[in-house]
């Protein structure tokens, strides 16, 4: 992908444990939710399967429902990036991987790699936004949390919108997705504050109209 600013307007996470309100089997939930996203109009998919009631534990059937989100992501034309699980990203080929600041440093994911994967790192502090903003091998960062969220039980400080318009006054040019309690009612106070798009796990998982929040997240309302 040439342009990465692109593909973050609105940028869906999901993993099987996100859909558990949903009354088929884990997969099938979470290729429901996804397809309508894709349908709606999302510019990216992250396939995050992570913590309780996720598919974790079970590396066959999480690799097989990752290549069904792969192959729906790519009749729709949107990049598929994996969170954190290198082996299998990099086994299956994803378009991409995001790691944090605790998980596999982007050296070690590009010296395994055969390809070259985008490279999502997620930021929590100005320091660490200043420290990585001119690597080549980092395509965006993910900025957050912005507020406060029930989808991540271990996550950094929030850290407000004034962080993204720091980041952005400190001349952090690399492209931005904000993450972190967005929804349908704050995404252009994100938007607004120098974040080229949004991340969001609930709003688009938990929508009881996924088309509608998906043109509200974009703001093409
Ligand atoms: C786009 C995006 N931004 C940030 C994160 C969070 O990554 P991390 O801090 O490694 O936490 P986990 O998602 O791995 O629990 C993200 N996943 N995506
Ligand atoms: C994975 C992650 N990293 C920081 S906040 C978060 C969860 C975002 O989920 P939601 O959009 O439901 O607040
Ligand atoms: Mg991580």
């Amino acid at each position: 992908m040439n342009n990465i600013r692109s593909m973050l307007p609105v940028y869906f996470i999901a993993g099987t444990q996100d859909c558990r309100h949903l009354t088929g089997s884990p997969a099938e939930n979470l290729l429901n939710i996804l397809q309508r996203a894709l349908k709606a109009g999302i510019t990216c998919f992250q396939f995050r399967e992570k913590g309780t009631n996720s598919l974790a534990q079970d590396p066959p059937l999480k690799r097989r429902l990752a290549r069904q989100c792969q192959q729906l992501c790519r009749q729709f034309n949107v990049p598929f990036i994996i969170n954190d699980d290198i082996e299998l990203a990099l086994s299956i080929q994803a378009d991409g991987i995001h790691v944090g600041q605790k998980d596999t440093p982007v050296e070690s994911i590009l010296a395994r790699a055969a390809y070259k994967p985008i490279i999502g790192l997620s930021i929590n502090t100005l320091e660490q936004a200043v420290a990585n903003k001119d690597r080549p091998d980092i395509d965006y960062f993910g900025i957050g949390p912005i507020f406060a969220t029930q989808s991540k039980a271990d996550h950094a400080p929030i850290v407000g919108l004034e962080c993204i318009r720091q980041v952005r006054r400190l001349s952090v040019t690399k492209p931005c997705v904000a993450i972190g309690g967005i929804n349908e009612m704050n995404a252009s106070d994100v938007r607004d504050s120098g974040a080229d798009g949004v991340a969001v796990i609930s709003a688009i998982s938990q929508s009881a109209d996924i088309a509608r929040t998906v043109r509200a997240l974009a703001l093409q309302r």
